[in-house]
């Protein structure tokens, strides 16, 4: 399969999708990789499964060859977040995320020194609308606002990539421009519900949008053969 011409290239087309493994145990998450099968080669682990087991199912998926994507969304004083960061530098995630606060970036990046592993920023939350962010103490601000401020402050201490929703992707590819990473949660394919996500588009628009990842849960993980969800997911991003 090949890259569309439109996209920032990221390696095998398989690994623009990243599937979040939001389940309650480790026997379910590995019965969930065991159906997806070779399909799936990119697997996101946030709270609900790495405080459930979900740190020794990492190594477990990284033994067999997937990347993971560890979506802790770190955010403490710049010490805690550089020795924790440094702690799971060791681990052989492919991506973590932290908030997109000055200090904790940088402190994320001095953690992660000599590794491979990529911090991704946090924007504004994809579930997050202007209200929400009016009610979390924001003067008013549009969240495209909030997200291009954001996007610039982590471009300028050179974080890896951007946690943003694809609706704003364009804008954060015209900051960050082609070298960092673009990750977009909020997706929902056609039909989809679109659950606690405000921001939403398809796999395709994302694609289209300039994310080089998609991030997508629920509609893989309740739908009734995830298999065959990820691969409809996988050839909508390649023919994007
Ligand atoms: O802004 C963000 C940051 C992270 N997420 C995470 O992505 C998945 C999305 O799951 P869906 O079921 O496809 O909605 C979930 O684990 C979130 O914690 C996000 O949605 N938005």
């Amino acid at each position: 399969m090949s890259l569309p011409t439109n996209s920032v290239p990221a390696g095998d087309i398989r690994d623009r999708l990243i599937i979040s493994l939001d389940v309650p145990s480790v026997e379910e998450a590995r019965a969930l990789v065991h159906r997806i099968g070779d399909a799936g080669t990119f697997y996101k682990i946030g709270y609900q499964l790495a405080y459930a087991g979900g740190f020794d199912f990492a190594r477990e998926l990284i033994g067999q060859g997937k990347k993971v994507f560890l979506d802790l969304k770190l955010h403490d004083i710049g010490n805690t977040v550089e020795e924790g960061v440094r702690s799971i530098a060791r681990m052989g995630m492919t991506f973590l995320t932290v908030h997109a606060y000055p200090q904790t970036m940088r402190a994320a990046m001095a953690g992660k020194a000599g590794s491979d592993l990529k911090i991704l920023a946090v924007t504004v939350l994809t579930s997050y609308d202007d209200n929400d962010l009016i009610d979390a103490g924001y003067a008013p601000v549009p969240a495209a606002e909030l997200v291009a401020r954001r996007a610039e402050q982590a471009r300028d201490i050179g974080i890896d990539g951007i946690v943003c929703a694809a609706t704003e992707a364009q804008a954060v590819r015209g900051i960050v421009g082609r070298n960092r990473l673009i990750v977009t949660p909020g997706i929902r394919p056609d039909g989809s519900e679109a659950g606690d996500q405000k921001r939403i588009v398809t796999p395709a628009e994302g694609i289209r949008l300039g994310a080089n990842h998609l991030v997508v849960g629920r509609p893989i993980v309740k739908a009734a053969d995830p298999r065959a969800a990820v691969e409809a997911i996988v050839r909508e991003i390649a023919d994007a």
